[in-house]
């Protein structure tokens, strides 16, 4: 099942994931000049640092706006960049946030899970119902896909909705919206949890927001989570290893902390996918040396 394949690589890697978020103004003059297409551009930035990284990284996820702005070569470089990265044997997360009625989800997951854009993880939003989630499953069903949905994550705007406080008919209490739909994924989760211990439905969890941290943990001993929210959103090591378990259990994303990391130096721009590396090893060890929680 891939949750074990990313759970083995985490394993020997480490949990940190390198969002390749690469808007142009992130990208180096020299690049800039040297390619005249804009999918050779973003192509080749992302290239040089996965290939200065994957020895030290589990899985990489690339948010497709960040291709769809650049339009029809904006979605070529997607493409080449994700093939790239499964071509070397390692994990990729579509992070797509898709979320439709089931005839809609169900091209969505053609789209995602075959062809051009096959991805090994795509994230959902289930705030739609479950109905929009269903379609995915007979790709997770097969053992090689698996899906990420947004639980509680990790922008303010979290508070407006997710953490309202709710009762449904099944519950004695109110429970927050996140813990009815975390409840609701953990459930459908259990049909498809690998030799690891854990489920190819994972959920994306903000660490942002450290106060439920145990309390989500805890709760879903069984789901992978996905943890954006470090470095420029605040995140620290200290709030996303409480998500983790034994060291495991979790990946944790960070994007523009890592790819444009060389903007703090004066040579930064030769030598963007070294500070890169450098970025990726300081957070592994910032989230390593808060222990094997
Ligand atoms: O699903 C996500 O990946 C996601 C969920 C969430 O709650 N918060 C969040 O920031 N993300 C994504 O994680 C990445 C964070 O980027 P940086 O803030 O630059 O590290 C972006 O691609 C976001 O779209």
């Amino acid at each position: 099942m891939i949750i074990d394949k990313l759970f083995k690589e985490v394993e020997k890697k480490g949990n940190v994931c390198v969002g390749l978020d690469s808007h142009l103004e992130y990208i180096p003059d020299h690049i800039k000049e040297k390619y005249q297409d804009v999918d050779e551009i973003l192509f080749q930035f992302n290239k040089n640092i996965i290939d200065r990284t994957m020895d030290i990284v589990p899985v990489y996820k690339l948010q497709i706006a960040f291709y769809e702005a650049y339009g029809i070569k904006g979605l070529v470089a997607y493409k080449r960049t994700i093939e790239y990265i499964r071509n070397n044997g390692i994990i990729t997360i579509g992070d797509i946030k898709r979320g439709d009625i089931a005839s809609t989800a169900e091209m969505y997951a053609k789209a995602h899970f075959e062809g051009d854009f096959q991805v090994d993880f795509i994230t959902l939003n289930p705030y739609m119902g479950f109905d929009s989630i269903t379609p995915y499953l007979k790709y997770i069903d097969k053992g090689d896909k698996g899906i990420f949905v947004l639980l509680r994550t990790s922008n303010p705007g979290a508070k407006d909705i997710q953490y309202l406080e709710i009762s449904s008919s099944e519950d004695t209490q109110s429970k927050k919206l996140y813990y009815h739909v975390g409840d609701k994924l953990y459930e459908m989760g259990s049909k498809y949890i690998g030799s690891c211990g854990y489920s190819s439905i994972g959920a994306v969890v903000g660490g942002t927001h450290r106060d439920e941290a145990e309390e989500i943990r805890g709760r879903y001993k069984n789901m992978f989570f996905l943890i954006p929210g470090y470095g420029h959103q605040g995140g620290k090591g200290e709030d996303v290893a409480l998500y983790l378990s034994d060291g495991n259990g979790g990946v944790v994303n960070s994007s523009r902390g890592i790819i444009t990391a060389y903007k703090s130096y004066e040579d930064g721009e030769e030598n963007y996918d070294k500070y890169a590396r450098d970025a990726v090893l300081a957070m592994k060890e910032d989230i390593e040396s808060e222990g094997r929680v």
